[in-house]
Order: structure tokens, then sequence, then C-alpha cells
């Protein structure tokens, strides 16, 4: 799935070895892929495509914020080293300058256009940036956070926080399990699509939502279909997964049966329907007599009503 294809190594376990970290951080064959919140540093390679520009430590140095914060160990790829770092904007548009022609981003709708692994290398570091930014201080205490291993773990500063002591000793990177689901009908030939205003006019997708504490996949897919378009689904299943960059979403697919009216939330969603299965083959491939499209193929959206139609 795009945004979970990455072939580099993460060499978890090294990630404690604050020497090994520290040597490959300044080895100039390593790589930098440099990004602010939710922008991101490219070279086209042709109309459709981009490429993460390829920055050493040599022309980084310089910018590397203190203390290793906004900075993570991303692993190994062919021996060589990957390191995200966020910078701020005005940083991004002076090593931008210095490339005559790297550009500043949009992540999104920008990183679909990325190589599936570089794409992954993406979500892998927007996943982990957002997250040591949101976690500046301890929740706790109120005192700062510390770095460690090379970007995922932090602690509190104050060593007589209660934290130290605790089981909950640290904070770690979050990652939110959302369900989306085809909702299918019995005799397999509709499905339901719903809309939120936020979608691109014309856009429909599968019903998701966030799995709560105590609950199932399998409920809580139950409990959205429910909630957002009224219908009562039995026979989940789980299909696959995807880690979804906003920031750090995992996406868990099922399929799912349902019948009868819809009764669509009108707080969420903005429209909600049942289409058949020709409907959803030329919204797939951008030939609905209406305009009307489903996510890109990179979405887990587009993949789970692929296998359905
Ligand atoms: N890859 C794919 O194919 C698709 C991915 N998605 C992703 O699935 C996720 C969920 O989709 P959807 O339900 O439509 O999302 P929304 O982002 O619309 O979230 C619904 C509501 O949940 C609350 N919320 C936001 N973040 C969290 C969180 N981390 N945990 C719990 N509740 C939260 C918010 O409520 P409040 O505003 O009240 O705080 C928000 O309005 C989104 O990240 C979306 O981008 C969705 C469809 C397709």
């Amino acid at each position: 799935n795009f945004f979970s294809n990455s072939t580099i190594q993460r060499q978890s376990k090294l990630r404690t070895d604050e020497n090994w970290i520290q040597e490959k951080m300044t080895d100039n064959k390593t790589r930098y892929v440099l990004m602010n919140r939710n922008e991101i540093v490219v070279i086209p390679t042709n109309k459709r495509h981009l490429t993460l520009l390829n920055v050493n430590y040599e022309m980084i140095e310089k910018y590397l914020p203190a203390n290793n914060r906004n900075f993570v160990f991303l692993g190994e790829q062919d021996k060589q080293c990957i390191f995200a770092v966020h910078l701020e904007k005005l940083v991004l548009a002076e090593i931008v300058k210095l490339h005559q022609e790297a550009r500043v981003i949009h992540a999104f709708p920008g990183a679909l256009k990325l190589r599936q692994d570089e794409a992954s290398l993406y979500s892998h570091a927007v996943g982990m940036l957002s997250w040591q930014r949101s976690q500046r201080f301890c929740s706790v205490c109120g005192n700062a956070t510390v770095i460690k291993d090379a970007g995922y773990k932090l602690t509190c500063s104050n060593h007589k926080c209660s934290t130290h002591k605790g089981a909950v000793s640290a904070s770690y990177p979050r990652v939110d399990p959302t369900i989306i689901s085809a909702v299918i009908s019995p005799d397999q030939s509709r499905t339901v699509l719903a809309r939120q205003p936020r979608f691109p006019p014309g856009m429909f997708s599968c019903i998701a939502g966030f799995v709560e504490p105590g609950e199932s996949v399998e409920a809580c897919c139950v409990r959205e279909v429910e909630e957002e378009v009224g219908l009562r689904v039995h026979d989940v299943s789980y299909l696959s997964s995807q880690f979804w960059p906003m920031p750090a979403s995992l996406m868990l697919g099922c399929l799912a049966t349902a019948d009868g009216e819809l009764s669509v939330d009108s707080a969420e969603l903005e429209d909600g329907r049942w289409f058949t299965r020709e409907e959803v083959v030329d919204m797939m491939c951008g030939r609905h007599a209406g305009g009307l499209f489903v996510p890109p193929v990179q979405a887990i959206a587009h993949q789970l009503l692929q296998t359905w139609v």
C-alpha cells in the first residue's frame, strides 16, 4: 500500500546507540529529508512525478536544530542512512535557492506524486516529526521534554518529575487506528459511498472513523457505519492496512455487508448514497457521467473498492 511500502531498514536496535547515530548524522554519505509541517522539498522529474531533494550533512550542518529537536533517524537503505528534519520556512527557502530545480511544495497532494518508497519515507517522517512537535512539554509537570533514541522517545527534563518513577516514564510516537470500510449490499451489486464537506467537489469515499479505547476493529466498523449512514453492518472482515500521514492514522481496511435505506448524519457528512458496481467503476476510471469520482489509487479507499469491483 502506498505510504507504507518502504524498502528502508529501520534499524530500530541502533536507535539507542548515541555514538553510532552521531557518527551517521555527520557522515557525508547520509541523506536528509527536509520538511516544514505540511511542506516538503522536491525536484520534479517530469510533469507528473516528483522526487525528494537529497541533502547531505555538509549542506545541512548549519541549519540543524539544537538538541536534535525536530529530527529523526528513518533508517538505512543501500548502506546509506536517512534522517528527516523539520526546518523553518525561511531556511527551506534558503536551501532551495542553492538547488536550481528544487521546490518547496504542499505535501498534500504533492506526496502522491512521489515514488512509493519515497512516499513511505515522507509518511514515516511526518508522523514522527508532528508527534515530536506536539509533545514539547511534559504532560505531568510542564517542563520541556528531551529527545532520546534518535527521535523515537521523549522524556521529561525535570529529573524530579513523577514520570521518571512511574510506569508511564516517557512519551512514544502516536499512531491513530482508524477503520475504513467498503459497505456492500448482500447481493454484491451496490456499495455505500459518502462525502464530507471538506472533500474536493464530486469526490465520494468509503466510511471511515477513529477506533476508540476498548473497541475491536469489527466493533468500530459497526459503530462508525451506524453513526454515519444509519446501517447495521454484519460480516465485517479485515482486508489490509495503510499508514495515512494526516498526520498519523493507521487505516484498517474492512469489507462489511449491510442493506436498507441510508440515514446520513448531516453533522459529519454532506451526502451519502448507494452506488452500483457500474457507477463505481466509472468513478474509479474518471468517466462518471455526473463527474463524480473516488479517492486516487494511492488511497486505501480506492484499493477497497478495487477489491470489490
Ligand atoms: N486513505 C484513505 O483512503 C482515507 C483516509 N481517511 C482518513 O481517515 C481518518 C478518519 O476519517 P474521518 O472520520 O472521515 O475523519 P475526520 O478527520 O473527519 O474526523 C472525524 C472527527 O473525529 C475527530 N478526530 C480528529 N482526529 C481524531 C483522532 N486522532 N482521534 C479521535 N478523533 C479524532 C474530530 O472531531 P472534532 O473536530 O470534534 O475534534 C473530527 O471531526 C482521517 O485521518 C482521514 O484523512 C478517510 C477516508 C479515506
